[in-house]
């Protein structure tokens, strides 16, 4: 009998355990992902739509297209087919894209089936305690703290210091030059602007590898999130880790300084962020603070650098509009208010045509193609279904190119701004957002950007380098070969204001 039974076969053999491994793997993987990806959407009336592929979804097509400057073509193709509410897959997550004056409002005002959370990518590169990933109270903590430094009553009081950084950034990157690549240069000035007002951040080698850290993160934040050695995102998650070094030793020291009674010589982020106290009594933990400052270097210098570089492609092929500018700073420049001959808050609230001008290139290309938020339960939009935990994303486009909003909106029309009756209606001009999680930088942005453009008409006219040169996003929309232009100075940078 035993013998018989030791020849008795089972009806299926591994040879290979690990075979069995894998079989066994597979099938609890195909059973979670039904289980928590497909049964819970059964019954439901989902957007029309491509989910992808698994994971890569339509992350590439939509990569590549941002790449090549073409990422409303990708949108409006499936506005035609689909509609304006329809499903796709990025950047690891399942989306629900949103357009329109309606999809806005849906997702810009406040409302508590919609909570905020970045795909992986982002969320890994900011952190999970950034501000882009907090709701509710512990949002309104952090967003208060920002804010004590970022509404127009405390900027208005650190102008003339930006002013002075600008002028000496600009002289340290332009004195002697004949040409100068812009996009590197204006990230230079914007990341020692911010860092030296917001954080306090000293001069050296360490801030220099810094800003090409956050370069690198910030690549790694729109891409497929797979950490693979040599991947954009591996690069970017080993950016972010060297970033947190750097920033846990600066806001040790600050810490130390403050116990020791030691003051700052003014107050900044880092101190009110390590001043700030919850409604519990508690101070915000090491990692918070970290993730915040990244949160915040990353959302005002690359934003600012950009309208900055695409502001001087603009300018460099628009005559009219150049002139106009001109003409308005150079009344500016003759009529400073600082007797130290730094401009002020009331001389930058007169650079009206200018900002218009700012304003319209925002439209165009607006810096933030849109961003994401994630439901916090089952909700729905105009007639479809959206599922608890799905990424529900805004874009700017869609509205800042609708004939039915903006009158022939692929003409450059700056008198579109600052005029009554062309006035945009509520949630279509969106370049900062809209509601209460709008960008609170800006006027910190607006201050930065006038002061910079101040200095550089004033004291230069400049040509395009390569003509024709064309844009990339990489996720902000960058001129693709960094925008080198020729420099024809008007007066020495030295001797003028
Ligand atoms: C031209 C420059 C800028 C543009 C176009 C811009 C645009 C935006 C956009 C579109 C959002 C997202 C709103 C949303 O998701 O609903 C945002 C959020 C944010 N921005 Fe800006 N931004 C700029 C400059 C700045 C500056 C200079 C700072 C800080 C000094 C800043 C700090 C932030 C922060 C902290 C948030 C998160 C707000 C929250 O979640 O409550 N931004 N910005």
């Amino acid at each position: 009998m035993e013998s018989l039974l030791s020849r008795i076969e089972p009806f299926f053999t591994f040879q290979h355990p690990s075979l069995a491994v894998v079989l066994v793997t597979l099938l609890a993987l195909l059973g979670g992902y039904y289980r928590f990806r497909v049964s819970p959407l059964l019954g439901k009336k989902l957007p029309p739509g491509s989910l992808g592929f698994p994971l890569v979804g339509e992350s590439i097509g939509f990569m590549r297209a941002q790449k090549i400057d073409k990422t409303k073509q990708w949108i409006d193709k499936r506005l035609v087919k689909y509609g304006p509410v329809f499903k796709t897959s990025l950047m690891g997550s399942p989306v629900i894209v949103l357009t329109g004056q309606a999809g806005n409002k849906f997702i810009f005002s406040a409302n508590d089936a919609l909570g905020s959370n970045q795909p992986v990518s982002v969320a890994r590169i900011l952190g999970d305690h950034s501000i882009f990933e907090l709701d509710g109270k512990r949002h309104k903590l952090v967003r208060g703290a920002m804010m004590s430094f970022l509404r127009p009553e405390s900027i208005q009081r650190f102008v003339g210091e930006m002013d002075a950084i600008v002028k000496e950034q600009l002289l340290q990157e332009l004195k002697g030059k004949d040409s100068v690549q812009v996009v590197t240069m204006m990230k230079k000035v914007t990341f020692k602007v911010t860092c030296s007002l917001l954080f306090g951040l000293p001069e050296g080698k360490e801030k220099d590898a810094l800003l090409e850290d956050f370069t690198i993160a910030l690549k790694g934040a729109w891409a497929i999130p797979i950490d693979f050695p040599g991947t954009i995102f591996r690069q970017a998650c080993q950016a972010r880790d060297r970033i947190t070094t750097v920033i846990t030793k600066l806001v040790e020291r600050r810490k130390k300084e403050m116990e020791e009674g030691k003051e700052a010589p003014r107050e900044d982020v880092i101190s009110s962020f390590l001043n700030l106290r919850d409604e519990e009594d508690q101070s915000l933990t090491k990692d918070e603070m970290i993730d915040n400052i990244v949160s915040m270097i990353i959302a005002s210098h690359d934003t600012s650098a950009i309208v900055l570089s695409l502001l001087l492609r603009h300018l460099a092929r628009d005559t009219h509009v150049y002139e106009a500018v001109l003409e308005e700073q150079t009344e500016i420049s003759k009529t400073k208010e600082g007797k130290d001959g730094m401009l002020r808050w009331s001389n930058v609230q007169k650079m009206k045509y200018t900002w218009r001008v700012a304003q319209e290139l925002m439209r165009v290309t607006p810096p933030v193609f849109g961003n994401f938020k994630r439901t916090t339960k089952d909700t729905s939009f105009g007639g479809f279904d959206i599922p608890k935990g799905w990424q529900v994303f805004w874009i700017a486009c869609a509205t800042h190119m609708d004939e039915k909003i903006f009158e022939e909106p692929e003409k450059f029309d700056p008198s579109r701004f600052g005029n009554p009756s062309k006035s945009a209606p509520p949630y279509t001009y969106i370049p900062f957002g809209a509601g209460p999680r709008a960008c609170p930088g800006v006027d910190f942005a607006r201050i930065e950007i006038m002061l910079i453009l101040h200095h550089l008409i004033i004291n230069y006219k400049w040509t395009e380098l390569i003509p024709d040169e064309a844009i990339t996003r990489e996720p902000m929309p960058y001129p693709a070969m960094g925008l080198p232009i020729k420099l024809h100075p008007r007066k020495d940078m030295v001797n003028c204001n």
